[in-house]
């Protein structure tokens, strides 16, 4: 393997010790993830009092309870109090979409919303087993009344047939493959066909042939998955005890050896495997827009929601254009280049809720 296909992030589900400086040990010193702290970022700063440092890193950490919770040194009351004061900071910077609803919803007059909407971690809480990854009926209730009021895209990193059959609801736009599988409802026409775009399309034998290699390869790790998400793929070690993280890192790596074209990222507690070609959720977004008849246009307003490092891509792409609005679903604080910030898919529900609830109450010029 080359170093330049592998790219590594840092993320807070991980420790430096373990699967993530194994990968960035072996293949490259780069950090892969575009997490560039914004330059208003208060987390660029040092703490005020000067007299501990909580890196950004450890702040990741504690993105999972369980790793928090092991991790000793968090239990210090100075931590505590530092963490409580970046939490403040960055809380300023990212507010509640719920505190902020009416600063939206006025940014919106004369504008079509667009709302975006990533899924694990967003519509349906993180659960230990990838395929158990329900979501409410409420949050499906609310979902289709949004997609009622406004267009609506799934953008997701599962393969687009999975993530259907979990949301169950036509009339949407779906983006699988962390945006590499594109279809649209039948209503929306381009050139009198629906939408449909798969960029990646040439890399499916490969992707294919990389996930037969990476199920043997891993087996022998117990509680190892690998996902075929269609264009991509996952490998996920949420439930591998963390003395096997590595091993498992070194077992993807020496599969990806021979698949230059292949890249490697990371989520939450999962190793994405997928084509080296420049598309991601920001191009997704910036391609519904397009799909939708938006393109160029300023009286538009995307919302893109979600909770992971790929949807970074879609929260930089909005801020570029200073067009619409990111909104982060965390706990906890992390470099992000979302405007805005829900607690977790209960919170996303509440605001979808609203938006629903303005759209009705709100006279149609
Ligand atoms: O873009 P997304 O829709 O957020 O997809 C990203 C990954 O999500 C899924 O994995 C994550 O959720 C699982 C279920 O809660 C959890 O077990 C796992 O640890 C998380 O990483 C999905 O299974 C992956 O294929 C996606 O890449």
């Amino acid at each position: 393997m080359t170093k330049q296909n592998v790219i590594v992030s840092d993320t807070g589900d991980i420790t430096k010790s373990t699967i993530n400086m194994a990968i960035t040990l072996t293949l490259s010193s780069k950090s892969l993830f575009t997490y560039a702290p914004m330059p208003s970022s208060p987390m660029q700063k040092p703490p005020s009092g000067g007299f501990i440092t909580v890196s950004r890193k450890k702040l990741w950490e504690k993105d999972d309870p369980v790793k928090a919770s092991s991790t000793t040194h968090i239990k210090s009351p100075v931590f505590f109090s530092a963490v409580a004061e970046d939490h403040s900071s960055w809380i300023f910077h990212h507010p509640s979409a719920l505190k902020k609803f009416d600063q939206i919803t006025n940014a919106s007059k004369g504008k079509q919303i667009v709302m975006f909407l990533d899924y694990d971690g967003t519509l349906s809480p993180i659960v230990d087993d990838p395929d158990r990854a329900f979501m409410s009926d409420q949050m499906r209730k609310v979902v289709k009344e949004v997609a009622r009021y406004f267009p609506t895209a799934i953008v997701s990193g599962r393969c687009r047939d999975k993530v259907y059959s979990f949301v169950k609801l036509a009339g949407l736009f779906y983006a699988g493959s962390h945006g590499m599988d594109i279809k649209g409802p039948a209503e929306y026409q381009k050139g009198n066909k629906p939408v449909l775009f798969q960029p990646a399309s040439e890399f499916l034998p490969m992707i294919d042939e990389v996930y037969k290699a990476l199920v043997e390869k891993t087996k022998s790790t117990p509680g190892a998955k690998v996902e075929n998400n269609k264009f991509c793929l996952s490998v996920h070690f949420r439930r591998v005890d963390e003395k096997w993280w590595s091993a498992l890192a070194e077992q993807v790596r020496s599969v990806l050896k021979e698949y230059p074209k292949l890249r490697l990222t990371q989520g939450r507690k999962v190793l994405e495997v997928r084509p080296t070609i420049k598309w991601d959720k920001g191009k997704a977004l910036e391609f519904l827009l397009e799909s939708l008849g938006f393109a160029n246009c300023n009286d538009v307003l995307p919302v893109y929601i979600g909770d992971d490092r790929t949807d970074e891509d879609a929260f930089k792409v909005l801020r570029d254009r200073g067009q619409g609005f990111g909104i982060l679903v965390s706990k906890i604080p992390k470099d992000t280049n979302a405007s805005y910030s829900l607690q977790e898919p209960s919170e996303v529900m509440t605001f979808l809720h609203r938006l629903v609830e303005w759209k009705r109450l709100t006279p149609r010029t």
